[in-house]
């Protein structure tokens, strides 16, 4: 399956007028409209009224516009579904998801808007395989901050398990997996190795907390010209094998075969994909 670009996900606190306005500028992939940690909670309904208002002005172009909402067990949830339902957004992320029936909860009350799972919770983790198998479950963003809490854990290392446990049940069902925030907003080198590393295990995207911090995440998420130039070849080498007759060819001393074609294929749909949505 292939998705809009996903490759930066950058938070907007709801309750920051002048966030919100400068997001429109930003070649940011994602924009998570933020009601729930971002936001104070005698700020809540004012940032509801000031996110509705943005979002009603638009000016996002093609981002993937989502809202993440407080939980349904919250003060302030209910009044969140409500507004949502009438906000031109293109999904709702709901936090602390504990299970595929927090999903269904969240479901009943929105009937049209597809879901995004914050797994930041032990039992979400537990419970990843089956909250990415719920039919309207469209993206994972991992909170690794809540994780880190919750785990009492020091490291990202101690994250890895939680992290692949959600990547696995993410690619298992199709589901968009956007890794989680890097906090030190102005360390550029150690944010560039976090994106690495999500993206070596396969992560489709960063999420973000200043836009700063953008550009690293589209860089190290998008396809560099060397695998681009390198799909191509993959691409053309193995046609030439089939065409003589045979299953495999090689390219740069290593094998290709059918099952390397569809990842370079994927490789420059991507591609495609993201310049199409940098030229809009
Ligand atoms: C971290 C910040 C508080 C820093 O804010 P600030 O000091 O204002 O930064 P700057 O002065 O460097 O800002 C420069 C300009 O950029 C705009 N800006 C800043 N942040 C954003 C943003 N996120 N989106 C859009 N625009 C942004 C400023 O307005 C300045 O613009 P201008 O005045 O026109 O020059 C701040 O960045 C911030 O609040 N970030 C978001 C924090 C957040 O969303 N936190 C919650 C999400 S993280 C989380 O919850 C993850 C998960 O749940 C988990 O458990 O891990
Ligand atoms: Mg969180």
């Amino acid at each position: 399956m292939t998705h809009r670009p996903t490759r930066s996900a950058l938070y907007i606190p709801g309750s920051r007028d002048r966030a919100l306005d400068k997001a429109r500028g930003l070649p940011v992939d994602v924009i998570l409209f933020d009601l729930e940690d971002a936001v104070a909670p005698d700020e809540k309904a004012a940032a509801r009224e000031t996110l509705e208002e943005a979002l009603a002005a638009g000016g996002y172009g093609p981002r993937y516009k989502v809202v993440r909402i407080n939980g349904l067990d919250t003060d302030w949830g209910a009044a969140d579904v409500a507004a949502v339902a009438e906000m031109a957004c293109d999904a709702v992320l709901l936090p602390k998801v504990n299970s595929a029936a927090d999903v269904e909860a969240l479901a009943a009350q929105l009937p049209d808007v597809p879901i995004w799972a914050m797994m930041e919770t032990p039992q979400g983790i537990l419970n990843a395989a089956e909250i990415a198998a719920h039919p309207r479950l469209e993206g994972f963003v991992m909170g690794t901050n809540d994780l880190a809490k919750e785990l009492n854990s020091r490291t990202r290392a101690a994250m890895r398990v939680s992290l692949q446990t959600c990547l696995l049940a993410a690619r298992a069902c199709a589901v968009i997996a956007i890794d989680g925030v890097y906090n030190a907003f102005k360390d550029e080198e150690g944010l560039r190795a976090e994106c690495d590393e999500g993206r070596d295990f396969g992560f489709d995207g960063k999420s973000l907390i200043h836009p700063a911090q953008v550009a690293i995440a589209n860089e190290v998420f998008g396809p560099s010209e060397a695998e681009i130039d390198l799909a191509r070849r993959q691409i053309a080498a193995f046609e030439d094998a089939v065409a003589g007759g045979q299953g495999v060819a090689v390219v740069d001393g290593k094998i290709v075969e059918n099952l390397h074609v569809e990842t370079a294929r994927a490789t420059l749909a991507k591609a495609e994909a993201i310049a199409t949505l940098e030229a809009s």
